[in-house]
């Protein structure tokens, strides 16, 4: 279960905002007066980060475009020079919409005469959570002289040609945003790329919608933070030996050392109690001669892995960074998929199944986290198309195992169907052996107990701020080191939160 803290990061489809809208309706807060909150929201968010310049509103056909009305109502009283071009005609607008346009007492522009070289920042209301079809025409043109003349643009909710709920464009056109404005909770399309790159910097408003209304939901897809696994972190407690931090195995391989010795640092930095690396003899100098803190163990072949793992009181395990793929490999990710264990399965490990998935997937059970790129992912699993979390759902639900899809918006998707976007994955973790690091991390916390998708979750989230503390000029051996850092941070933000949950209950 997650922590009912999680409903704030909780991200919501564009069906079930209509239905937030309507429950806040049906809890006394009139649809006008949201829309009126919308356009305060984004003008102030425009107040805060410019002074007052020609602006061009683009208001479209729906109710993203009432709230166009109410941003240029806004603005125009702050004394800016605002122009209005409107998509259709304003005696077709939704009841609410045009309530706001009749408020609005500048010009309105057919939008076909808009000139936007003449603003200085624009702003997109013309599709929101309504886009059904992809740009076309008069709005098409536009939107692309727009984005080409590279000034700023504001976009109300979601970014015109971009589907809230994938992310996708829905045509070959869509606003590029220096900064979008959603309200109550984010959807999808905020996180997921190309829709994240879209839409620039994220502001999410308080429009009065009651936090209530989530009362309504079972939301199963969430932005990753410490929300939603911090409370389960495995702290160490002034009376623990290592033992009480979990053992991990990890499987090491003979040519690309370096793959698992970088995934080891991982391990060990996320608090794995003792790390142990079982490798082919001919390459256990390499291994040995790295971290003192490491345990390596001489294996050649399933005989002595079984050995191992009946005398080893491990708690979890690793395999596929630099494994290689020999038969020999595979029939020891068997083996270690047979025991049952907490495992973290990656790299070669996965590649190793992509003749023949199902006899990976009956193996797996929902302690087992999977961790493919979009190319393991691929060759793995029959892709069903649609948006990177029902890819990664439809993954999950598949193998049976938790599966993290590797990318810039990383998703960590449960069998039972809960999932989570990353959002703070910087850049610079575009470099060999960043996902190596990644899966000692979970197994780490696999070994220490957690559960799997919030392991796989947690890790994710505290690998990317690592490499965000380093920034340009990050090399993978960096994130293990920055590990304890972020530790710390959220284990003083773990104290705070205990703290002010006791003083809730003696209150
Ligand atoms: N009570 C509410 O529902 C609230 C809604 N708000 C705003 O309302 C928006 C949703 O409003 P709507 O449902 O009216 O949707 P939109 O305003 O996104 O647009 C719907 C209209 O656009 C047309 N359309 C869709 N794609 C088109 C295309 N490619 N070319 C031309 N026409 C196209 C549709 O036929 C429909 O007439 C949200 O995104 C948000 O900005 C906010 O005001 C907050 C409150
Ligand atoms: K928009």
């Amino acid at each position: 279960m997650l922590p009912s803290s999680a409903m704030c990061n909780c991200l919501l489809s564009v069906a079930e905002l209509y239905r937030a809208d309507q429950a806040a309706v049906q809890c006394g807060v009139s649809s006008r007066e949201l829309m009126e909150n919308a356009g305060a929201a984004v003008s102030r968010a425009i107040f805060e980060n410019w002074s007052p310049r020609r602006t061009l509103v683009l208001c479209g056909p729906g109710n993203n475009g009432g709230d166009g009305y109410v941003i240029a109502r806004h603005l125009a009283a702050a004394g800016w020079p605002v122009q209005v071009a409107a998509l259709g005609q304003a005696g077709k607008l939704p009841p609410d919409a045009a309530w706001h346009a009749g408020l609005w007492e500048g010009d309105v522009q057919p939008l076909g005469e808009a000139d936007p070289a003449e603003a200085d920042i624009v702003v997109d209301a013309l599709f929101g959570a309504g886009l059904s079809r992809p740009l076309e025409g008069e709005v098409a043109n536009l939107v692309l002289r727009v984005n080409r003349l590279d000034r700023p643009v504001v976009c109300v909710d979601v970014p015109s040609g971009i589907a809230g709920d994938s992310g996708q464009a829905v045509g070959s056109v869509a606003v590029r945003g220096s900064l979008t404005v959603t309200f109550f909770r984010k959807k999808p399309a905020h996180l997921l790329f190309p829709g994240r790159g879209h839409c620039g910097k994220v502001r999410l408003a308080d429009i009065g919608i009651p936090e209530k209304v989530l009362e309504r939901f079972a939301p199963r897809l969430w932005e990753n933070g410490p929300e939603l696994w911090l409370e389960n972190w495995p702290w160490r407690q002034p009376e623990d030996h290592k033992y009480h931090a979990g053992h991990t195995l990890l499987l090491g391989g003979e040519a690309m050392t370096g793959a698992v010795r970088l995934a080891a640092r991982g391990t060990l930095r996320i608090g794995s109690g003792l790390v142990s690396i079982a490798a082919p003899r001919g390459a256990g100098l390499v291994y040995r001669s790295d971290s003192p803190s490491l345990i390596v163990r001489d294996c050649d072949d399933t005989q002595e892995l079984r050995g191992l793992l009946e005398a080893g009181r491990f708690t979890a395990a690793a395999a596929g960074p630099g494994l290689g793929m020999t038969p020999q490999s595979r029939q020891q990710i068997e083996v270690l998929l047979e025991t049952g264990w907490p495992l973290v399965l990656d790299a070669d490990a996965l590649t190793s199944f992509s003749e023949e998935p199902r006899g990976l997937f009956d193996l797996c059970s929902s302690r087992v986290v999977l961790t493919p790129h979009d190319g393991e992912f691929r060759r793995l699993f029959a892709d069903p198309g649609g948006s990177r979390v029902a890819r990664a759902r439809q993954a999950a639900e598949t193998s049976g195992a938790v599966v993290l899809l590797k990318g810039p918006d990383t998703v960590v998707a449960a069998p039972d169907g809960r999932a989570v976007v990353n959002g703070n994955a910087p850049a610079e973790l575009a470099t060999a052996g960043s996902g190596d690091v990644l899966t000692g991390m979970i197994a780490g916390l696999l070994a220490q107990g957690m559960p799997a998708f919030q392991a796989a979750a947690a890790a994710i989230w505290v690998h990317a701020e690592a490499a965000q503390s380093v920034g340009s000029g990050l090399i993978s051996e960096d994130i293990p080191f920055r590990i304890p850092q972020v530790l710390n941070l959220l284990r003083n933000r773990n104290r705070k939160l205990t703290n002010s949950q006791r003083f809730e209950e003696e209150c």
